[in-house]
């Protein structure tokens, strides 16, 4: 075998087989003891458990072993003085070796693969690639790193992220492990543990810098891993999309969601966006909060009937069971328990010094009139002795009985709900947006006619701006979520509202975040600018802030192109730049009335040319269901209304009528950018002949 690539393929085939022997030996062990912690018996509830547990632990092992099947081994890294390690998507090692088999991606032991550089080595004589298909490797590539020249043990070639880059796509992000990026590298590797942040332009690898940073936290910091990841992305479309890559980094426990999912509201409807963009205010919370207060005991004296009597607490004795009880508990309804629990100890009290005064009285009496110490009798005057502080003569009173039976008392609880009725989430945010004069008290700073956009009927739908609110109700009445994370990586977060920041910093209550994305993709709801006013003024006033600068998505003839629009809706943005270069964008025209035949005429010239190639077709959000009906549209392409494309992308894409798109939401420029940057390849413009 004359040919280096042909020998170190073979060379690392054998390595390999040996690694996927491992991996399987590792699954079936796990497979079969999982097997038998399901038979072995359970003689009680707590053997149950354990085994429940010990199960699921198994489950979980299993899943995590399958999904780094695919690419299991990608890299392989040589030192100076021979040394060499293997690099991959988990860490597999036997017992008897000191050196694992596969070295993780994320452990320490691996940085070299990815920082290295012939400017600094670190060490490294070489760094190699490795394709590997079902099992098989198919092809090596090197790169030398310090200057010596290749032996006839390297494989220098094409570089493995131009490979990476060109390939086509399939509809589903993929891991990008094996290329990270040095810029991307240092973000997922960071040892900050609060808030950073990542801006970059379409294409910078965000979404990768995001999912890697996840997997890398799960790896890294034991304690976030514990208490659970969570990544928020802004649609189901976008999750899907991204929903493979954790999986395949043998990552399966992180729970992605869209808003609405972690709110769990169904909101079907945008509803209109300057009512959005006002319902994204935090202004809504404090209006919310402002709306609960009048709901817990402001004032007024509480009275119940205990048997005969009637006991009643005073205007300031409530005011302080309602202090303690905001103080006791998060969430109005907890609160009304605790406030409920407050009085009744107070009512009790009451009975217990009236009572108190009641018997002295007979005491007193009675020794006047017989000449009798009664307290003899009953205890007291032994219990005072012995220093007791309560030695009154009540302690014929059970007060914990007492206590009991008030608790459950039906009249009890009706006279605490007039003080501090139970509430529902979604009852208190329509009875703020229903009633124009809660709405004035509420929001004092806003103007009438802001008010009236906000003023909606009580069984309106629920829209997508609603869906915080419900959560911030959801938040006051019933108490923080029972769910939190350890660490929460957001995408696309340039579209966050206040409200809807608040509801992720709810979840997270370490306030350890990722949070990437580009103001410049902004969408039509979105108010602020920039990071520092989208986070200072809520939640988060110190991050890290990282740049990333070069495009991997669309070539640098699709970025000239739009640079000048880029100019216009982000002028203080500095352009990305490309690692590839490809065909120059094409615009065709239309008439009016022959738009779909131009799109199917489009699309099949470009699906007979590359036929394997995935193509997209976005159009402004009112075309779509248009373009969805015209047979040959969808045979070809996905048809992605503008409002959805963020952060989706395509081999080629076809932009439907950008002027339509520009004038079919606030922002539309945006959209605009968003959809012309999403091609890997190609990128067509289909625009209407002017009449
Ligand atoms: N280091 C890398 N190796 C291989 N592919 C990469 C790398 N970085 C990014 N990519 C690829 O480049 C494309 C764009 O990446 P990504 O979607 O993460 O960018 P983005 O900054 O989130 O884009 P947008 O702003 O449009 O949402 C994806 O196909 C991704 O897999």
């Amino acid at each position: 075998m004359n040919d280096p690539a042909a020998r170190a393929v073979a060379l690392e085939q054998d390595y390999a087989a040996s690694v996927y022997k491992l991996l399987t030996e590792r699954l079936s062990e796990a497979r079969v003891q999982r097997a038998s912690v399901l038979k072995a018996p359970a003689d009680s509830p707590e053997e149950a458990y354990e085994r429940e547990n010990a199960a699921e632990r198994l489950a979980k092992e299993i899943r995590r072993l399958e999904g780094a099947e695919t690419g299991l081994i990608f890299g392989r890294i040589d030192w100076t003085d021979g040394m060499a390690l293997r690099i991959g998507r988990i860490g597999l090692q036997t017992e008897e070796d000191d050196i694992p088999l596969l070295v993780d991606w994320r452990a320490n032991a691996a940085r070299p693969f990815y920082e290295a550089t012939p400017v600094h080595p670190m060490g490294l004589r070489r760094r190699r690639h490795l394709r590997i298909e079902e099992r098989t490797v198919t092809s090596v590539s090197d790169e030398l790193l310090v200057g010596s020249a290749p032996t006839d043990e390297d494989v220098v070639g094409d570089g493995p992220l131009v490979e990476a880059l060109s390939a086509r796509r399939t509809g589903k992000m993929h891991a990008a492990v094996a290329t990270l990026q040095a810029e991307q590298d240092e973000i997922v590797r960071s040892a900050h543990r609060g808030v950073t942040v990542v801006q970059g332009g379409p294409g910078t690898g965000k979404t990768v810098v995001a999912l890697h940073r996840a997997a890398y936290v799960l790896y890294a910091f034991p304690r976030a891993a514990e208490e659970g990841v969570l990544v928020v992305g802004p649609n189901t479309r976008f999750l899907d999309y991204i929903s493979q890559v954790l999986p395949s980094l043998g990552e399966n426990d992180v729970l992605l969601a869209t808003l609405r999912e972690l709110a769990g509201v169904s909101a079907d409807t945008a509803g209109p966006f300057d009512t959005a963009r006002l319902k994204g205010s935090s202004d809504l919370a404090d209006a919310l909060t402002g709306l609960l207060r009048v709901h817990q005991a402001p004032s007024g004296d509480f009275t119940v009937r205990v048997g005969p009597e009637r006991v009643r607490l005073p205007d300031e004795e409530v005011a302080t069971a309602r202090k303690a009880a905001l103080a006791a508990a998060s969430g109005h309804n907890p609160a009304r328990q605790a406030f409920k629990e407050l009085l009744v100890e107070a009512v009790t009290d009451a009975m217990q010094r009236d009572m108190g005064d009641l018997l002295e009285q007979i005491d007193a009496d009675a020794e006047k009139m017989t000449g009798l110490d009664l307290d003899r009798f009953t205890g007291a005057a032994q219990r005072r002795a012995e220093g007791a502080a309560d030695a009154g003569p009540v302690h014929e009173l059970d007060l914990d009985a007492l206590r009991a039976d008030l608790l459950a008392d039906a009249d009890v609880d009706a006279a605490v709900e007039v003080l501090w009725p139970r509430l529902v989430a979604g009852d208190l945010v329509k009875a703020l947006l229903t009633d124009a004069d809660a709405l004035a008290e509420h929001l004092p700073r806003l103007t009438a006619q802001e008010r009236s956009l906000l003023l909606r009927g009580p069984e309106d739908p629920w829209t997508d701006a609603d869906v915080p609110l419900l959560d911030e109700a959801a938040s006051l009445v019933d108490g923080l979520p029972e769910r939190t994370y350890g660490h929460v990586v957001v995408d696309e977060a340039q579209e966050l509202t206040a409200m809807q920041w608040r509801m992720i910093v709810r979840r997270c209550p370490a306030k350890a975040m990722t949070l990437v994305g580009d103001f410049a993709q902004a969408g039509p709801v979105a108010t602020a600018r920039d990071w520092k006013e989208a986070l200072s003024p809520h939640v988060l006033p110190r991050f890290k802030l990282h740049n990333l600068t070069v495009s991997y998505r669309t070539t640098q003839e699709i970025l000239d192109s739009v640079r000048d629009l880029l100019t216009r809706i982000a002028p203080d943005q500095k352009p990305t730049r490309s690692l590839r270069s490809g065909e120059p964008p094409r615009t065709v025209t239309t008439p009016p009335d022959g738009m779909a035949a131009t799109v199917v005429q489009e699309l099949r010239a470009q699906s007979t040319e590359h036929p394997d190639e995935l193509l997209g077709v976005i159009c402004a959000d009112s075309r779509a269901s248009e373009l969805t009906a015209v047979q040959g549209i969808s045979d070809h392409a996905r048809i992605v209304p503008a409002s959805e494309a963020r952060g989706l992308e395509f081999d080629g894409v076809v932009v439907i009528n950008p002027e339509e798109i520009i004038t079919a939401r606030p922002g539309g420029e945006r959209d605009l950018y968003v959809a012309l940057t999403r091609a890997t390849k190609r990128l067509c413009t289909i625009t209407i002949q002017p009449v």
